[in-house]
């Protein structure tokens, strides 16, 4: 068997902006990176290429990419970043190359980079052995039969220009039109009192069951906001109550988690193991009820995710207390193969490169995936067209 060979590596930026806010940042100006993997592996008549982008929320990363991970993918032997039978590339071995003379810490846009060729290399080593990643995962690093379909939230609820209590409403009512019974709407872009007025319409419509609804305050709060939002949210038996603070500032969490019984969910901002295990370690994170977010794609990617995932078995979670921050084909993929609570979705936003297959139709907050190899990119028919653009 000869070895895979990367000859080719294209990136390029697109944006994903919309007129949004969360309680920190508008999405006015969000964008983000695509790059497209090409192999010398040729399949009818066309070579087999693997895609991949970054999640949203951090913008796009070309200088990284262009100045240190691509060239060193480039520079390397074939060898280096194929599995020991050539049978397909290695995203883990081809990790160590990306991070070749990179120094530890300081996590942040260089997770991003790695994360978004990471994506493109476990689509490309699936595509490589003619499985959808899911399968090919369940396989090479799954702990038993893949999911069928997955646990799925409609995450919306942001702040916009114009959008009343009715619009808000509206917006609720088309996600569970859609097919999601959990939804999740932002809070701490408004003072206490709107956004229980806010919570209060949504639940009017979630026939006033607080376990449907999650809020999430995008680490606007200070220790004392956090406080008294949890004392007034605490009524209300939320799905949960997500990323309050800081989201590297462990010890006010673990205050917090002293006195908000509820569920607690946070970890999109935390871009590594060590970051991990920081949260585990001093963040007062409770394995029997709270939520763990962290994004692989933004958190150097699977191949970190999957150190992530055992460091958490070793101290006693379950993989199901893992719903990636995200909502993508990729995360879906993910939390399909290793078991995870579920994922994240955003239904309309943050197109092309957010959402699930174009023929995806969501039953009672759960959705199936595709049988494409790879992560089926294929399916999205918007999302390949700017993908294909890159190499074509
Ligand atoms: O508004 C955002 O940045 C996205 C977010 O927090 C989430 O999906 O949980
Ligand atoms: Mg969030």
């Amino acid at each position: 068997m000869t070895v895979p060979k990367i000859v080719a590596i294209h990136e390029g930026t697109v944006p994903i902006s919309s007129s949004i806010s969360n309680a920190f940042i508008s999405f006015r100006d969000m964008d983000c990176s695509v790059v497209a993997v090409v192999s010398d592996v040729i399949r009818d008549g066309e070579p087999v290429v693997g895609y991949g982008f970054n999640s949203n929320g951090r913008y796009s990363v070309g200088e990284i990419l262009r100045r240190r991970i691509i060239p060193r993918l480039l520079q390397a032997d074939p060898s280096e970043l194929s599995t020991e039978d050539y049978s397909t590339v290695d995203p883990a071995r081809a990790w160590d190359v990306m991070m070749r003379n990179e120094k530890p810490g300081g996590h942040g846009e260089r997770s991003v980079a790695v994360g978004v060729i990471d994506m493109a290399l476990f689509d490309l080593a699936a595509k490589l052995a003619g499985q959808p990643l899911y399968r090919w995962l369940a396989d090479n690093h799954g702990v038993g039969e893949p999911d069928s379909d997955v646990f799925v939230y409609a995450a919306g609820g942001y702040y916009a220009p114009g959008k009343g209590l009715r619009e808000l409403q509206d917006e609720i009512r088309g996600f569970l039109g859609l097919g999601y019974r959990i939804v999740k709407i932002k809070i701490g872009g408004a003072d206490l009192a709107e956004d229980l007025k806010r919570i209060e319409a949504v639940l009017e419509v979630l026939g006033g069951d607080g376990s449907r609804l999650a809020v999430d305050a995008n680490g606007r709060f200070d220790l004392r906001t956090a406080l008294r939002y949890g004392e007034a949210l605490e009524p209300y038996g939320l799905f949960w109550y997500e990323e309050p603070g800081d989201p590297l500032d462990y010890a006010a969490h673990a205050v917090l988690a002293e006195e908000y019984s509820g569920t607690l969910a946070t970890g999109e901002n935390l871009f590594s193991r060590t970051d991990a295990r920081n949260l585990l370690r001093y963040a007062g994170m409770r394995p029997d009820r709270d939520i763990i977010q962290i994004d692989p794609v933004l958190s150097y990617g699977l191949v970190e995710y999957l150190r992530v995932l055992d460091l958490l078995r070793q101290q006693g979670w379950s993989t199901r207390r893992c719903v990636p921050h995200g909502g993508h084909q990729f995360s879906l993929h993910i939390a399909a193969a290793l078991r995870l609570g579920g994922n994240e979705s955003y239904p309309g936003e943050f197109q092309p490169t957010g959402g699930f297959a174009d023929s995806a139709v969501v039953r009672d907050s759960r959705v199936g995936l595709t049988e494409s190899p790879g992560i089926g990119f294929e399916d999205k028919a918007k999302l390949f067209e700017v993908f294909r653009r890159l190499h074509t």
